[in-house]
């Protein structure tokens, strides 16, 4: 018992070591020594007094902020202000060979094998439950590959000072069990000098204790935030990159059920590390303490109340096992509700005006209350589940364990021959000569000793059964990080194989994408909308054959949906070259081909943001462009009057709000002259611009040498080009012909002859319409005003022709109040209230009433004509 720890020995013979090797030396030396050391920590702090003092004196230092250079091997500097300095980051971007060597991790889980042959070919990952199985073994030591990449980065460093608090906080919580044994023992003894030493040294053990605790906290979120940084780039290096997963991930994969990827990458992502960080310390912690202090009692206590203490441990885990709830898959559905709720919000911002337009805030809350209704029904019944858990975990652990706890303390009181070292005293003790007093003092201490010791124990252990359910939690956590990682994976390296390709699925690309081509070409090519893996697409436009050269402007046309702008989406590469080749120039900047898409996207960032985009102002500086240079482009596509309305180049606004539906689409056309490719995609990108700046758009894009590749459905842009595909509807036709020819002429000049036949007979027609007009109004209005004719009783008359008509047909009469419609043939029969127009009238009126059939139908085919 004297000898509770096995580090304290160790310790004391190494200062015992260190003070006999001082001891060793002279005394002068050891005081010179002492003397110079002295004086140099003295001359740095007045060196730093001083510098300290100048720099105040100097007032406030110019400071390098947010700027960032572009380094030759991809890494970027970024000067980060830090207190009065900078300081200098460097963002390394993850290697291929990384991502090569990750690939088999993220896309071949244990048990891939069996997915393979359910489904009938490779694809996602298994959906194994997360839960605290093998699956989630796999999935955490995989994460752990890029958290911590190396023995020695960082995060190993991290961990390595983790464990030494950690260790070091065991040792003292001997060093308190033993001190409280002591100090209970001295003041039941009465030894008052004792007892005071006692106290002085518990204070003195809890300078280090807390010391400890603060940095086992610190260091904690340190490795969180560790953690998170690593996974954080490692995921934007997969999510945005020339693969475009971004894209893809939602358009061609689909394999993010329950959110996008931000919500895995803001708020899974987060909780994970956490979970996993305070992991190390939950688990660790009170794993060390097990092993220290079982090793303590058994020494104290004896094997009997070790092997007790052991089946304890093991029922406890075995109970607590059969009665948790699925802690790691409903973890993993609560994440999943919360990205849903947060996506409608997210949708609803975005789209703000649109809804505000419509004043659809009615459906949206309705939207949201659901989406919200539903985690709210998750949650709950998460909590309730939790309540029957949390009332046997509480009871087991603290009742349970305690009242063992005491029966384990009683062993070398009641049974000292299976009691250790505590019993073997008990038996010294009964056999000595020292009196009752003595006995019971040592019992007393060696009672409160093993007391705290299990206690420590108890919280260990209680803590380590807690950690069961962390640990099930952060299954749930670490499966939806992994379905990120390995989603984006699949996209990246595009991992789909199947034995039998459904027709235009993931796995049926045959086609070819060559970048490097000076100018655009497309030889049997399907235009395929993708369906989501693993279904096949649908094919818009049958097997295309185009090629546009320099200065060869071409107008793609056709009614909406036909598939117009799905062709700029191949040639980009966002969709697949399911067959055929397309061959096109390399992306972005001279001799380059860029794309406009048909809605604008405005960047976070100041108005020079949005001119030069997708370049930042550093990539502008580096290529020598300047501010003039951009305002000389902005009055250009006449937009010259934002910097000064805005409030200059570096003013920073919501964009996509400040700027109206035609200033957008300039903007967008100011990006095509800031970066000025050899070939630009303009889809639907001047429809909002009046007619007259659109003209100027397109010449000034044609005299940069720009070849335009203009999606639209206004004929009216033919003139600007020379070649035109008409896209022709469902069965995915289509026509390729320059703009011009002797077909085309001919075809106009016929629909020109058409149209001059139509003109020629608009005034006889016109004639007739005045005529009729003034008939009608004389005829159908009783009473002796007449109103002004109108169209509402033009139609009304005619319905009421028809009607008599119809009741011509049948032989009868109809009458109304006002109006009287009668039998053509038999004018005369008419009454003389019914027929009250007709004496009111004039000859005109009763003229048409004696119309004959022939005449009448004639005449009625004409007003139709006319009317309508
Ligand atoms: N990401 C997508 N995934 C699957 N189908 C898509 C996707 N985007 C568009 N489509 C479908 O592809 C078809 C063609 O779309 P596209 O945008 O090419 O039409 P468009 O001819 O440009 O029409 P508009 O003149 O209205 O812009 C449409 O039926 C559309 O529903």
């Amino acid at each position: 018992m004297a000898n509770q720890s096995t580090l304290r020995p160790a310790l004391s013979s190494l200062l015992q070591q260190y003070a006999q090797l001082l001891h060793s030396f002279p005394k002068s030396l050891r005081i010179t020594a002492a003397t110079v050391l002295c004086v140099v920590l003295g001359g740095l702090w007045e060196r730093r007094r001083r510098r300290k003092k100048v720099d105040e004196g100097r007032g406030r230092v110019l400071i390098r902020r947010n700027s960032a250079i572009q380094l030759k091997d991809g890494s970027r500097l970024i000067y980060v202000p830090y207190k009065q300095t900078t300081a200098k980051v460097t963002i390394n971007p993850t290697k291929s060979t990384t991502f090569d060597a990750h690939r088999r991790l993220f896309l071949e889980p244990p048990g891939g094998r069996d997915f393979r042959s359910s489904s009938g070919g490779e694809g996602p990952p298994v959906n194994t439950k997360p839960g605290l199985n093998l699956a989630f073994l796999h999935q955490f030591l995989s994460l752990l590959s890029i958290m911590i990449p190396r023995l020695t980065s960082k995060e190993s460093f991290l961990l390595l000072m983790h464990t030494f608090f950690l260790v070091s906080r065991t040792y003292l919580s001997l060093v308190v069990a033993r001190l409280d044994g002591e100090i209970v023992r001295d003041l039941v003894a009465g030894n008052g000098k004792a007892f005071a030493w006692g106290i002085g040294k518990w204070l003195s053990v809890g300078v280090p204790a807390v010391y400890c605790n603060a940095m086992i906290k610190f260091l904690q979120s340190k490795i969180s935030i560790a953690f998170r940084t690593r996974l954080t780039r490692y995921i934007h290096d997969l999510y945005l990159n020339d693969k475009q997963a971004y894209y893809k991930l939602q358009n061609l994969d689909g394999g993010l059920v329950g959110g996008g990827a931000d919500q895995f990458i803001t708020s899974d992502l987060p909780l994970f590390c956490d979970s996993a960080a305070a992991l190390y310390s939950s688990l660790g912690k009170p794993f060390l303490d097990l092993v220290v202090f079982n090793y303590q009692l058994m020494r104290s206590l004896g094997p009997l109340a070790l092997a007790g203490i052991l089946f304890n441990y093991g029922a406890t885990a075995w109970m607590l096992k059969k009665f948790s709830p699925p802690f790691g898959r409903l973890a993993a559905a609560q994440g999943r509700r919360e990205g849903e709720f947060r996506g409608l919000h997210t949708r609803l911002i975005g789209n703000s005006e649109e809804v505000a337009f419509y004043g659809g805030a009615e459906m949206e809350r309705e939207f949201l209350d659901k989406g919200f209704n539903d985690l709210k029904t998750l949650m709950e019944g998460i909590y309730s589940m939790k309540i029957r858990y949390n009332m046997l975990e509480d009871f087991v652990l603290k009742y349970g364990w305690s009242a063992l706890g005491y029966l384990f303390t009683s062993l070398p009181v009641f049974l000292p021959a299976w009691g250790g070292l505590g019993g073997l005293l008990e038996l010294s003790n009964s056999e000595s000569t020292h009196g009752t007093s003595g006995r019971e003092h040592d019992r007393m201490k060696g009672f409160i000793t093993n007391k705290r010791l299990m206690l420590s124990l108890a919280d260990a252990g209680g803590r380590m059964m807690y950690s069961f359910k962390d640990l099930s939690e952060l299954a749930g956590y670490t499966s939806r990080v992994y379905t990120l990682i390995s989603t984006l994976h699949r996209v990246h390296s595009h991992a789909y194989t199947t034995p039998r390709p459904e027709l235009y699925g993931n796995a049926d690309i045959q086609g070819t994408l060559h970048k490097g081509f000076d100018g655009v070409r497309l030889e049997g090519v399907p235009i395929v909308a993708p369906g989501l893996w693993p279904r096949g697409g649908e094919e818009l436009v049958e097997s295309l054959d185009i090629t546009v050269r320099e200065g060869e402007h071409l107008l793609i046309l056709g009614p909406n949906g036909v598939g117009k702008s799905s062709i700029s989406r191949v040639v980009a590469g966002l969709w697949p070259v399911y067959r055929g080749l397309v061959s096109r120039p390399r992306e972005g900047g001279m001799g380059g081909i860029m794309f406009l898409p048909q809605r604008v996207y405005l960047a976070q960032g100041t108005l020079r943001d949005q001119v030069i985009y997708p370049h930042n102002e550093m990539e502008m500086r580096m290529a020598r462009r300047t501010d003039s240079e951009l305002k000389d482009i902005l009055d250009t596509v006449r937009l010259g009057y934002l910097p000064d309305r805005e409030g200059g180049w570096d003013c920073r606004k919501e964009w996509k709000d400040v700027l109206s539906g035609g200033e957008k689409q300039r903007i967008s056309i100011a990006r095509l002259l800031y970066h000025e490719p050899k070939y630009a995609f303009i889809d639907e990108g001047t429809s909002a611009v009046s007619q007259d700046v659109e003209g100027l758009l397109y010449e000034t894009c044609k005299e940069r040498g720009i070849t335009l590749i203009t999606i639209s459905t206004r004929a009216q842009l033919k003139k600007y080009h020379t070649f035109q595909l008409q896209l022709d509807g469902p069965n995915g036709g289509w026509e390729f012909d320059r703009i011009g020819t002797e077909r085309e002429r001919s075809s106009v000049e016929n629909e020109l002859r058409d149209l001059r036949e139509k003109v020629k007979n608009v005034d006889a027609l016109r004639e007739r319409l005045k005529t009729v007009d003034e008939e009608l109004a004389r005829v159908f209005v009783t009473g002796g005003d007449l109103p002004g004719y109108d169209d509402a009783l033009a139609r009304e008359i005619e319905a009421r022709m028809e009607a008599a008509a119809v009741a011509e047909a049948n032989g009868d009469e109809l009458r109304e109040t006002g109006v009287v419609v009668g039998s053509f043939d038999s004018p005369g029969e008419h009454t003389a209230e019914e027929v009250t127009s007709e004496e009111a009238g004039t000859p005109g009126e009763r003229s048409i009433w004696r119309m004959s059939e022939g005449e009448d139908n004639e005449n009625r085919n004409r007003e139709e004509e006319v009317l309508v």
